[in-house]
Formats: C-alpha cells, sequence, structure tokens
C-alpha cells in the first residue's frame, strides 16, 4: 500500500512521525508537509495530496492540520475522496467498513501522538465491508458526478 502524508504548519510534527510509523506497519510513505513550524496555508498541501490519490497514484492519504477541520474540508472537494476527520479508534475502524474513506484527516492540536498512531494503525488495517456500504457510496458518488 502506498499512502500519502502531508500536513501544515499546525500538524507538520505530527505529518513527520507518521511517515517512519506507517513503514513499520509495511507501507510506503511519502510525506509532502512542511518541515518547519512557519505558517502556511493548509489548502496549497490538502489538494495535491488528495489528488494523487484521487488519481490513483497513492491508495490513501493522511492529512493533518491543527483541528483536521480545514484539511478534511479541501481534501473533500476533490472529486474521488472521501475524507473522514476522526479523532478515536472507533471511528478510524467504520470510516474504513462502512465509508470506504480513503483520505483520513486528524487534528494534531486535538489528540495526542500515541493515539494518533493508534488511529492511523486500525484505519490502514480495516476493510470496507461493501454490500449497503457501496449502495450509499454509490450515491454519494452520483451526487458529486
Ligand atoms: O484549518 C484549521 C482549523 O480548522 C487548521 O486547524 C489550521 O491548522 C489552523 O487554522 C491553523 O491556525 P493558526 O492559528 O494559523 O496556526
Amino acid at each position: 500500500m502506498k499512502v500519502i502524508v502531508t500536513a501544515d504548519h499546525a500538524g507538520y510534527e505530527l505529518g513527520q512521525e507518521l511517515k517512519p510509523f506507517l513503514e513499520e506497519l509495511g507501507v510506503e510513505a511519502t510525506y509532502t508537509g512542511p518541515n518547519t513550524a512557519d505558517s502556511v496555508d493548509f489548502s496549497d498541501y490538502a489538494f495535491p495530496a488528495a489528488e494523487l490519490v484521487a488519481k490513483g497514484e497513492y491508495d490513501r492519504g493522511i492529512v493533518v492540520c491543527g483541528t483536521g477541520i480545514g484539511m478534511s474540508i479541501a481534501a473533500n472537494k476533490v472529486k474521488g475522496v472521501r475524507c473522514a476527520l476522526v479523532h478515536d479508534v472507533y471511528t478510524a475502524r467504520v470510516t474504513r467498513e462502512h465509508n470506504n474513506s480513503n483520505v483520513l484527516a486528524m487534528g494534531a492540536r486535538v489528540i495526542g501522538v500515541d493515539l494518533a498512531k493508534e488511529i492511523v494503525k486500525t484505519w490502514i488495517g480495516a476493510d470496507f465491508e461493501g454490500g449497503r456500504h457501496q449502495r450509499r457510496i454509490d450515491k454519494v458518488s452520483d451526487y458529486e458526478a
């Protein structure tokens, strides 16, 4: 699996920690966010990363900002992206099983590194269940189209 990780200035420390963590999980990970806390705009990082997921160049994306909200709003503007803002392990699992989310958003000012890693591990390992959930996703995709 190939995963792109990006962040803004508020999320860069967590974003950078996630690359080696994903590699420990056997995932090929790329980090495209900033390397300093200098202020940037989340949209400049969210759109390119989300587009690469939508194009299939990466299987999944992880986007991190202060709250995760700005990144998730931006990522969900990209056609084909289903970005889930997650701050607990339960929704990390269910958003894969039910929503087939292909981008995960987290807020580095909301949760700590250990919980973020648990969320990532759960989200990476959970599979889409299809069935009734596929029908529902198809309706969203039809609207998007
Ligand atoms: O867009 C956001 C809020 O939903 C992100 O959390 C940003 O990281 C945040 O707004 C950045 O805030 P800052 O005061 O400019 O550091």
